[in-house]
């Protein structure tokens, strides 16, 4: 977890980010893969370096094709890509991301990036010859040929009545990294949450995490064979770039592809209250059975949609505190459990108080 925490700066400091998009914490709640690149052979380590890695993920996107048509589509995205500064372009970062094309069997030009780099722009045009963006409103990015034979059906979308406002459609991981806005007293008192962004994705809250232990996380990495070749670099000794680079172009040191059916598949996490809490609703929330709705618009609470094999049962089996019975022994009512409050003449209960804290600015749509 630590690796993945100093890895995930590391790359964010690459990319100017103020504050890194790829961490332990944030792969318990996703369902990301990430492929890492080790060197096993290093020297003064018994546990090897890290050289890079690749974080992908399925979305669901709203992209424009070519006529501007709405498309809906959940392509495997490109979120997160780094390579140790010492190390970058000496064909490690192909490697890796070849390892990730066989391992996910995708086509270079059937991934969406998210907000590439330019370093990345000009990684794809050089080894995948993927020159040609199709423009979009979200920041990802997709190539010409993206269209063509999608694995996933492509679903086009009924065209947008004049007087609709436009959503912030595909929100990608690095929304989160937007300014967070300090609620007023008395909603910025309870440290157990965590605030959620006012543009971002789904609020990650404490109370509602998914227990995902070490283990778990540790399986859902995928790890690339070694690279006997890197220590050289990392330890400054020679058999350098050159040598380096020769060797990857050349191929010598193949990767031999994963069969996916061995590889374990991601743990589903994140766990987001059910459709009617989160609407905007000014009654208070009722402890009742909620609807079993299709919330798989939100790339998190798909995750947890699919997750479960009971749609039913995953609402009833964690439910939020303010709609289970567990509301009253809530650990974050710092306030006990009956008080109430007035808020603008308005006579209100801990509960409608939590609840309003919650799910204020959460969803701008
Ligand atoms: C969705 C996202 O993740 S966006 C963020 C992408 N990540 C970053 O920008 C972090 C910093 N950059 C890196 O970590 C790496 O450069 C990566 C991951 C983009 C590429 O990994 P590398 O190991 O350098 O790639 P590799 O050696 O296989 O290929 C080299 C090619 O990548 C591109 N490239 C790599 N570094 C640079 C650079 N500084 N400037 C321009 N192009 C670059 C070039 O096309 C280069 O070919 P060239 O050397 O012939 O010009």
């Amino acid at each position: 977890m630590t690796v993945i925490d100093e890895m995930g700066k590391a790359s964010a400091k690459a990319q100017n980010l103020p504050a890194p998009i790829t961490s332990a914490s944030r792969m318990q709640t996703n369902r990301h893969v990430l492929y890492i690149l080790m060197d096993h052979d290093v020297k003064g380590s018994g546990k090897g370096a890290v050289i890079g890695f690749l974080k992908v993920g399925y979305k669901k996107l709203f992209v424009l094709d070519r006529h501007g048509a709405h498309n809906e589509v959940e392509p495997l995205c490109v979120l997160d890509f780094y390579i140790h500064e010492s190390l970058q372009r000496h064909g490690y970062g192909k490697e890796l991301f070849q390892h990730m094309l066989q391992s996910e069997r995708v086509e270079p030009h059937q991934l969406a990036v998210d907000r590439p780099s330019e370093k990345l722009l000009c990684f794809l045009r050089k080894h995948y010859n993927l020159k040609e963006t199709i423009s979009q409103v979200n920041n990802f990015v997709i190539f010409e040929g993206f269209f063509a034979n999608q694995h996933a059906p492509v679903r086009k979308l009924l065209p947008k009545r004049p007087e609709e406002e436009i959503k912030p459609y595909s929100l990608t991981d690095r929304e989160f990294l937007k300014e967070e806005v300090e609620p007023p007293w008395p909603f910025n008192q309870s440290h157990a949450l965590t605030r959620s962004s006012s543009l971002g994705n789904s609020p990650v809250r404490g109370c509602l995490k998914p227990f995902l232990n070490e283990q778990e996380l540790l399986r859902n990495l995928r790890l690339c064979p070694p690279h006997a070749g890197a220590h050289h670099l990392l330890n400054g000794e020679p058999g350098g770039p050159a040598a380096q680079r020769r060797r990857t172009s050349l191929g010598s040191a193949t990767i031999p592809s994963q069969d996916p059916s061995d590889l374990p598949s991601l743990s589903k996490s994140g766990v987001h209250p059910p459709n009617g809490a989160l609407c905007s609703s000014e009654e208070p929330p009722v402890a009742t059975q909620p609807e079993p709705t299709d919330r798989t618009e939100d790339p998190g609470i798909r995750a947890v949609a699919e997750s479960k094999p009971s749609r039913q049962g995953a609402h009833t089996d964690r439910l939020p505190p303010w709609l289970g019975s567990r509301c009253h022994d809530a650990p974050w009512a710092p306030w006990g459990k009956q008080q109430s409050w007035t808020v603008a003449g308005v006579f209100h209960d801990a509960q409608w108080i939590r609840y309003k804290q919650e799910y204020r600015n959460t969803r701008p749509w």
